[in-house]
């Protein structure tokens, strides 16, 4: 399988807070990647350096044999990326910020079609900051997917959904992936992640503490639920609320 991203020895410091520590990262085509961890292990440092948002101190990284510090227009046609919503203005309907965005890509996907998918299509017409959480978070998968990307990004991918449509999106990316899109996804959700996840990487103060699949995750851990098994590597600790 050809690779699509790789990252070599990527490291990152704040100061002398170390946040990305000799990271090594290979995805290959049509798989999807999950890249764990507790809140401040690294995880959005780490996207930042892959998508040239912040330069790293070491390391290289190749997303379809392009360099995101040098070649960052050429690689924005084919990478898609689910940006936080403190990135939109929210005083524009969905339609409007759909057609800005679609705008500013060549092969831009039909708009109406991925709102339709995602079950927002009743929504056009409506303010971005009306919408509900979910919905928003919806909306921001579906601009991810607007420039028909080779690769896409999606960080959180369904905080804030409900159970259903947490299903649903799933269902989605899945369809997606058989068709040969590449996605590189971070979740605090493990359920999400044995669901979609081909490949992960847990991530503990920077450094990967595991790399694999959740197969093996659980195989090389003393538990045999993937939860448990990523507490455990993670050091959030199982804990005396083990059965809960
Ligand atoms: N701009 C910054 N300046 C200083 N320290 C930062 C900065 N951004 C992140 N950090 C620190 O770097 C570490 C890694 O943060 P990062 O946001 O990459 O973690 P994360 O795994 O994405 O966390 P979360 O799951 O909470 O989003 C944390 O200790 C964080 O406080």
């Amino acid at each position: 399988m050809e690779e699509i991203i790789s990252v070599k020895q990527l490291s990152k410091s704040y100061g002398r807070l170390n946040a990305v520590q000799g990271l090594d990262l290979s995805v290959t085509q049509g798989s999807v990647f999950g890249l764990l961890g507790a809140n401040g292990a690294g995880k959005s440092t780490t996207i930042e350096c892959m998508l040239g948002t912040r330069k790293p101190d070491a390391g290289t990284v190749s997303i379809l044999g392009m360099d995101p510090l040098l070649q960052r227009k050429q690689l924005f046609e084919n990478v898609g990326v689910q940006f936080q919503e403190a990135n939109y203005q929210d005083k524009v309907t969905v339609s409007e910020l759909c057609e800005v965005t679609q705008s500013l890509y060549k092969n831009a996907a039909d708009y109406g079609e991925l709102l339709k998918q995602f079950g927002i299509f009743d929504k056009a017409k409506s303010m971005v900051k009306e919408l509900s959480g979910g919905q928003r978070q919806k909306l921001f998968i579906v601009l991810a997917l607007i420039p028909q990307p080779k690769v896409v990004f999606l960080d959180e991918l369904t905080t804030g959904l409900d159970a259903k449509a947490r299903r649903e999106v799933w269902k989605i990316l899945s369809d997606l992936k058989e068709k040969g899109l590449t996605i590189f996804l971070t979740s605090h959700f493990m359920d999400e992640v044995e669901a979609l996840c081909d490949t992960i990487c847990i991530l503990k103060r920077g450094k990967a503490v595991f790399y694999g699949t959740v197969e093996e995750a659980i195989a090389g851990s003393p538990y045999d639920k993937f939860e448990d098994a990523y507490l455990w590597y993670s050091d959030e600790g199982v804990s005396e609320n083990e059965n809960i």
